[in-house]
């Protein structure tokens, strides 16, 4: 299976690295090389070096170089770091054990984030060395659910710059902002490495939809670094190669805009011609800019999201993250229960809560795995039923998007269900005559799944999957505990948030009773953005295709813990494997974007074996290099 044959590479990637990467690499004003004198061919690693321009002082302040208190004697010497730092000279294990100390007193998550971030900007290696280290641990505080609590606050947390900030008041200078990036990297940092020729992952939101929350404003950037930060941690892509970006077009969140800490433009939000307009200038930049990269659209509210993939998504190379990476860990989770369960999802009837870019972007990633199992469109269009606050969604219901249009039932076909009012069905009116097997939340509405939902689909079926996606954890639709009671502990549920396992009593004597724990797996899209990220980067991409995207779901179903048949198994493997099972989806990506013709590189073979290999080889992985100075670069200030 590919885990053990990844473990396998693991040792053949350094005896390829010392194959492949000889000699000298000049990037900007930065250079990398490997001391031949460690070189040989028996599988040892080892010694990279890198020289740069600065030392002292701003080589402390940059987060990339920065390696504090283990800088060695030597380097100490040749760097001017002497007296900068204190005398004992620590390993990045000893670093790891110090940082890792100080994490744990921290009382609440957000504190725990806040410290995370200011170890981010000040070291990255030693960041992504402790979050690779306690990977379960610390995901949920650089990310989904803590990351909405500190978007919530990030004016009031906000310490240092990273990323860009394009406003709209200064739209005329977008191309300046650009230029400014490039010079001084984008950490905030002295980084003075030619960012052009390396940035190749951008995530850009407008904060008009942060996760379940709304419209947050600049707040939103929160989000984007977040995501970029996995890009490193989980794909492998070097965090100056990612670039976090906010549009600030305003915000008509009136709390934020009248507190006196908020950083982004006061106005109302932008929309119309104008709004539009302003994002294509910014596409137009990324093309002449980072013309290549990844671009990856983030918590673009309903009336953004639809229209700005469908204009970009054949001009470039670029996916929304909420409408198809979220579609994709959907149908990957699915079609695992659906193995667990023992029936292909081709034979079940599926209600959709909410009609929204991100509900209806999963049916449709549905509706095609349908397809590819056998059925027509229309076929698995009528097993797919949407639903919304006015109920099931139908033709005859005035003012559906186009994009709720293509998936709304026939209204006729409803003409012999029993119960509704006036023609328009409730959720439990639909769980009654559609007879699913299959409810998934994507509406921001705690509590929509309660008992009588729960109980009604537990009716229909014997093992229903029921999957409450929305976060943070207070908007999810149902708390898994719950819904495992209401169902008997039949339901197979995951979740869009880290919730606790459920622990149930399966048999109870007078004096003993036998527990089982079912673990509730998180069905976010930080499975399948990291590894469509990698693939993009490893066969230069020039699309994200519907094909690299079903690609990536099945690869990640056929890493499900229950593949071996142990039903009550957690849907999705278990984070410590992330990085492993994202190298192996990155693989399906990248040979179907080989044999879609969607490449600039290794487009003549999609050989499984040679790709894990490039894959293997592009992941970067945190650990320090030795610093040194080349004078020739050394500008003394
Ligand atoms: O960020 C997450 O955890 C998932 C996501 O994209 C969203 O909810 O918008
Ligand atoms: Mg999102």
């Amino acid at each position: 299976m590919m885990i053990a044959r990844a473990a396998r590479f693991g040792k053949r990637r350094a005896a390829v690295a010392a194959l492949g990467r000889r000699g000298l690499r000049t990037t900007g004003s930065l250079r990398e090389h490997r001391d031949p004198a460690t070189r040989d061919d028996s599988f040892q690693e080892e010694i990279e070096y890198v020289a740069w321009e600065e030392a002292g002082h701003r080589l402390l302040e940059n987060p990339i170089y920065n390696k504090s208190t283990a800088f060695d004697e030597e380097e100490r010497k040749a760097l001017g770091l002497r007296g900068l730092l204190p005398p004992h000279i620590e390993t990045l294990e000893q670093q790891l054990d110090r940082a890792y100390a100080s994490y744990s007193v921290k009382t609440t998550d957000l504190e725990k984030h806040i410290m995370l971030r200011q170890l981010q900007d000040t070291n990255e290696v030693m960041f992504y060395a402790l979050l690779s280290r306690h990977i379960s641990e610390m995901m949920p505080i650089i990310y989904t659910p803590t990351v909405g609590q500190a978007a919530i606050q990030f004016s009031q947390i906000w310490r240092r710059p990273r990323g860009i900030f394009i406003s709209y008041p200064l739209r005329a200078q977008m191309r300046d902002m650009f230029k400014n990036l490039i010079a001084r990297g984008h950490t905030g940092a002295p980084v003075d490495v030619d960012t052009r020729l390396r940035v190749n992952t951008i995530v850009v939101t407008d904060g008009s939809r942060i996760l379940g929350l709304g419209d947050l404003g600049a707040n939103g950037q929160s989000i984007p670094i977040g995501k970029a930060s996995l890009y490193t941690a989980i794909g492998g892509i070097p965090g100056p190669e990612t670039l976090p970006v906010f549009l600030d077009v305003g915000t008509d969140n009136e709390a934020i805009l009248n507190q006196p800490s908020y950083i982004g433009w006061r106005s109302k939000r932008l929309r119309g011609k104008e709004y539009f307009d302003f994002v294509d200038q910014f596409v137009s930049c990324v093309k002449e800019f980072f013309p290549g990269a990844l671009l990856q659209w983030e918590d673009f509210d309903i009336q953004s999201a639809s229209p700005i993939l469908k204009k970009y998504r054949n001009e470039l190379c670029t996916f929304n993250d909420d409408i198809q990476g979220t579609a994709t860990i959907v149908l990957a989770t699915l079609l695992s229960a659906c193995q667990q369960t023992q029936s292909p999802l081709k034979n079940r009837n599926i209600v959709m809560v909410g009609s929204g870019s991100a509900g209806c972007g999963i049916a449709e990633m549905i509706k095609m795995a349908m397809m590819q199992e056998g059925l027509t469109e229309e076929e698995a269009k009528k097993q797919i039923f949407m639903v919304d606050r006015y109920g099931v969604v139908h033709s005859g219901q005035e003012g559906l998007l186009p994009f709720q249009q293509e998936l709304a039932q026939d209204q006729e076909r409803l003409a012999d269900w029993e119960g509704g009012k006036d023609g328009n069905f409730s959720l439990v009116d639909t769980i009654k005559n559609a007879k699913p097997s299959v409810m998934i939340g994507v509406t921001g509405m705690p509590g929509l799944f309660n008992e009588e939902v729960v109980s009604a689909i537990s009716e229909t079926c014997d093992r229903p999957i029921i999957f409450p996606l929305s976060n943070p954890t207070e908007r999810a639709e149902g708390k898994p505990a719950d819904i495992m009671a209401w169902s008997n502990n039949r339901a197979v549920v995951a979740t869009g948030t880290m919730f606790e396992p459920t622990e149930v009593v399966v048999s109870k004597t007078k004096y003993t009773q036998t527990t089982k724990r079912f673990v509730h797996s998180m069905a976010n899209n930080s499975w399948i953005f990291p590894a469509v990220g990698l693939a993009c980067k490893v066969v230069g991409a020039t699309r994200v295709t519907d094909g690299m995207l079903m690609g990536a779901a099945r690869a990640l179903a056929e890493c499900s813990p229950g593949r071996d048949g142990d039903q009550d198994a957690p849907l999705l493997p278990p984070h410590e494997e992330l990085k492993t099972v994202t190298r192996y989806i990155a693989v399906r990506v990248c040979q179907e974007a080989i044999r879609e013709g969607k490449t600039t590189r290794n487009d003549e073979d999609d050989d499984g074996d040679r790709l894990l290999d490039v894959v293997e080889r592009t992941f970067w992985t945190p650990r320090y290099k030795r610093v040194e100075i080349d004078s020739s670069m050394w500008t003394r200030t």
